[in-house]
């Protein structure tokens, strides 16, 4: 928790106006029960009442005054731990996106998804909570604690031992509520972390899951969890709603203690300096001390809740990352964008084997390579390597012959379209996502529309460019996705341009003017990963995979003669004609 301090450190400032309004608020309200007591022992002063009046109205006028003066003092330091500590929060959630944003898709992995929801989320406002309670009773709590017991003891030494057992008791049963609630906090939000996943997985699934009439199963599933979340929440919230009971308890029961003994034992009658006034105060003290005592734990109680949710914030921000600029990265301009694997090997962290072994090629500059293979054969695997979305485990990835671990990674970005299998949109309108890269331009969201099939389309919307595209692009069918992401990829004016099945929901003849559109207007290296043969069979240059290695490059025509595995493909796809056709 105290390393997620340092985001605090911009607001010192502020902060040190919190203590001072805060330590004023505490000194004034311990005014409160002095006053208070001499108002009773004027009460009973037996001078004349016209004299009795108008000291109390004068007493009156000072607790007005002072409780004045605490309403102002509490609101402006209200005011500011809120800002403070909603502007800590934010920053925190800002070094947590960002940091997330640079992470490789290891990392993602590693961490998931539903887990960095949460962090971003409900860890950071655990966390904000408890800094903005610690603002206030960090040093609220402690002054208004000591500064009672010392007028307490000042009162009446003998009687404040009364206090010294109330809190005692107190203390017993903080240290309960703590030894017991203490361990679930973890528990809790790893909970809060499989709901999140669960109920992510039954809402993307929603169409599967009830074409499969398993929304009973999954519910269980749910349920299960949430019902896990729901005892322990109840449990812990049991434990601290005795807790305030138990206090009140103490409280009462000290009260009555004081006036008992007070009585019993003759301080009021024998000692002349002990008035009715000062038991009035010495209650009050003490009453204020136990409360004190009460707020201190429930913010020891927060803190190790939120040190939890801090350390699960901090394993982010920590998290040393795999894929990173060099100190002396390079900025590539004016590229060729030839792309050259030289013996590139590939395992996933998590795998056993390689799933690419030693991989060698040349894409040309203003050429089409494609890749084809079985599923499963490492396809996207190795065209996720020239983007570094994963680093090679051997060998490397260059660009005009430069290392892409030495390029600086915005500059390599710059340089690469890419459009993944699955077409993703924004929310926002088809021009903002067509023209969602910054390199894109109004011309080149038109052109680009045109290139990827999607002008009809999109100018028989009745909003054209301006038409509102629903979060994740679910108000478009697949294949009109998939154009869009094409055209978003192309209006990004790339050097370098990679499509990952990008062709797979484009019916024939789409796919047909499209690959057309392409070979018209792309003077740039293109990557094309395809399953169907119709799709790359005019390439420059076909790389047949298998098992993750390279057991064909050449030619459509070529491939058909002399790769049986290419054959096997194009068996499996066309028609004898066509096969006969070709060779
Ligand atoms: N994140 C990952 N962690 C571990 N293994 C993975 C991961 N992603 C893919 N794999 C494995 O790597 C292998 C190659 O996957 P890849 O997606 O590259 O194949 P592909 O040829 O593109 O397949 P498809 O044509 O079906 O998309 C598969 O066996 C897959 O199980």
């Amino acid at each position: 928790m105290l390393r997620t301090f340092k985001y605090l450190k911009p607001y010192i400032i502020p902060i040190l106006f919190i203590f001072i309004f805060v330590g004023t608020r505490a000194f004034l309200d311990l005014q409160l029960p002095r006053i208070m007591g001499e108002v009773f022992d004027e009460a009973v002063s037996g001078k004349e009442s016209s004299i009795i009046k108008s000291e109390i109205i004068k007493l009156g006028i000072q607790m007005l005054g002072i409780t004045l003066l605490s309403i102002v003092v509490t609101i402006v330091s209200g005011f500011l731990e809120s800002r403070v500590s909603a502007k800590y929060a934010k920053k925190l959630r800002d070094e947590v996106y960002t940091k997330i944003q640079s992470f490789s898709l290891d990392e993602l992995d590693e961490l998931t998804v539903s887990s960095l929801i949460t962090r971003t989320t409900n860890d950071i406002q655990q966390v904000q909570q408890t800094v903005n309670m610690l603002l206030r009773m960090v040093v609220l709590m402690p002054f208004i604690a000591t500064g009672a017991i010392i007028m307490a003891l000042t009162k009446e030494p003998t009687l404040s031992i009364i206090l010294v057992v109330s809190v005692s008791t107190l203390l017993i049963l903080i240290a309960f509520v703590f030894i017991v609630t203490m361990p679930k906090f973890g528990i809790i939000q790893k909970l809060v972390d499989k709901l999140n996943l669960v109920t992510r997985e039954n809402l993307k699934g929603l169409k599967v899951v009830r074409a499969y009439d398993m929304e009973s199963y999954q519910e269980e599933k749910t349920n299960k969890v949430a019902d896990d979340n729901r005892k322990l929440n109840i449990f812990v919230n049991r434990i601290f709603t005795l807790m305030w009971p138990g206090a009140s308890l103490i409280m009462g029961l000290t009260s009555v203690g004081l006036a008992y003994f007070a009585i019993k034992f003759g301080f009021i009658e024998t000692s002349s300096k002990f008035t009715p006034g000062d038991l009035s105060a010495l209650i009050q003290y003490s009453n204020r001390t136990i409360m004190s005592f009460m707020m201190l734990t429930m913010i020891l109680i927060a803190i190790p809740r939120a040190s939890i949710s801090a350390k699960r914030i901090m394993q982010v921000l920590d998290k040393p990352l795999v894929i990173y600029d060099k100190k002396d990265a390079l900025v590539i301009e004016d590229v060729k964008g030839q792309v050259e694997f030289k013996n590139v090997s590939f395992k996933y962290p998590s795998a056993e084997e390689n799933i690419l072994t030693n991989i060698n090629f040349v894409a040309q500059p203003n050429k089409v390579t494609a890749f084809i293979g079985s599923t499963g054969s490492g396809k996207s695997t190795l065209i996720n390597l020239i983007p570094r979305l994963y680093d090679t485990t051997e060998g490397s990835v260059l660009i005009d012959g430069i290392n892409v671990k030495d390029i600086k990674l915005s500059s390599l970005y710059e340089k690469i379209g890419y459009v993944p299998q699955q077409g993703i949109l924004f929310k926002g309108t088809i021009e903002s996502n067509i023209g969602f890269s910054s390199q894109s331009t109004d011309e080149s969201i038109i052109k680009s529309a045109h290139i990827a099939q999607a002008k009809d389309f999109i100018e028989n919307t009745q909003d054209g460019y301006q038409t509102e595209i629903a979060q994740g692009g679910k108000n478009v069918s697949g294949g009109q996705r998939q154009r869009l992401s094409i055209a978003r990829a192309l209006a990004k004016n790339a050097k370098i341009m990679i499509f990952d099945d990008s062709f797979s929901a484009l019916d024939y003849k789409t796919d047909q003017n499209l690959r057309k559109a392409l070979k018209e207007n792309l003077n740039v290296t293109t990557l094309i990963v395809a399953q169907r043969i119709n799709t790359i069979k005019d390439a420059d240059q076909i790389i047949v995979l298998d098992k993750g290695q390279i057991v064909g490059i050449g030619k459509h025509d070529d491939l058909l003669k002399n790769c049986p595995i290419y054959l096997e493909i194009a068996q499996s796809q066309l028609s004898s004609e066509e096969l006969a056709y070709a060779k």
